[in-house]
């Protein structure tokens, strides 16, 4: 039984010209899985994540998360499912100047009413499993990219979500932020058991999950499974990714492993 289930997915925007984004995507992502989803420019990975997230709702089949169907439920409760059942991460960050990078990491609790002992201990947990506990008296300016991704992975996981969804967490990154950050990503799917789904165009940040779906023209492309070897996984999407193939500066982002 997958934790995260879609039938026969699909999306069409309206307008004057109407278009379909995404058709009859089947997907299981089982519990504790750590799943990429790639794919060319435009072929429709973010309106699946919308979909999945329920940023935006399909135009045809469903999503159950946990086995619900979260599109299906009122605006109160939808809010109350997002927030026990859900994480994100940006590719921006995402992250308020204003607030020091601990008070941005308790942000979600404190929608919550949780008291603030319960808070103090939960942010110092987390602190201390993304190496942010020196920093979290610093503004977000104050800090590296790594460090700003790895505060906004914090707030996204101090719930304990069962479904972390990511969409180009390293976008922002430089090669050796993008490495401590999927490194960071990959123990808390170890730690925790967290589901994980990122969208990503960056192979080297792909190469961290256990799977890599393909998406083309809206449609399943393809999958591969990683085995133990990482560096030869990294290879495996690489190779996909020049079948599948796009634009050359659609690549340009690839680092080397
Ligand atoms: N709100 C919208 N209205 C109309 N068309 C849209 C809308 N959002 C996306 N599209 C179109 O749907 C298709 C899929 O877009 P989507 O953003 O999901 O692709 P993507 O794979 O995430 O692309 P990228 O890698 O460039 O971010 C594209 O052709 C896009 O132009």
């Amino acid at each position: 039984m997958g934790m995260l289930i879609t039938k026969h997915l699909g999306k069409v925007y309206g307008g004057n010209v109407s278009y379909q984004a995404l058709s009859d995507i089947d997907l299981v992502i089982e519990k504790g899985e750590f799943v990429g989803i790639m794919g060319p420019s435009g072929s429709g990975k973010t309106t699946l994540l919308n979909l999945v997230s329920t940023i935006d709702s399909p135009t045809s089949g469903e999503v159950l998360i946990n086995n619900e169907n979260p599109h299906q439920l009122s605006s109160h409760k939808l809010a109350l499912f997002r927030r026990r059942n859900l994480g994100f991460v940006f590719q921006d960050f995402n992250l308020l100047d204003t607030l020091t990078i601990g008070e941005n990491i308790i942000l979600p609790l404190t929608l919550d009413g949780i008291s603030v002992k319960v808070m103090e201990d939960k942010l110092k947990q987390v602190a201390d499993k993304l190496g942010i506990t020196p920093i979290l008296d610093k503004r977000t300016y104050e800090v590296s990219g790594g460090q700003r991704q790895r505060t906004a992975i914090a707030r996204a996981i101090i719930h304990s979500p069962s479904l972390l969804l990511a969409d180009e967490p390293t976008g922002n990154l430089d090669s050796k932020s993008s490495r401590d950050v999927m490194e960071t990503m990959e123990t808390i799917n170890q730690t925790d058991g967290t589901t994980m789904m990122l969208v990503t165009h960056d192979a080297l940040a792909a190469s961290y999950c256990h799977r890599v779906v393909f998406i083309k023209d809206g449609r399943l492309f393809n999958e591969i499974h990683r085995g133990h070897n990482r560096q030869l996984f990294f290879q495996q999407i690489i190779d996909v990714l020049s079948l599948l193939g796009g634009n050359a500066h659609e690549l340009s982002p690839l680092r080397v492993n």
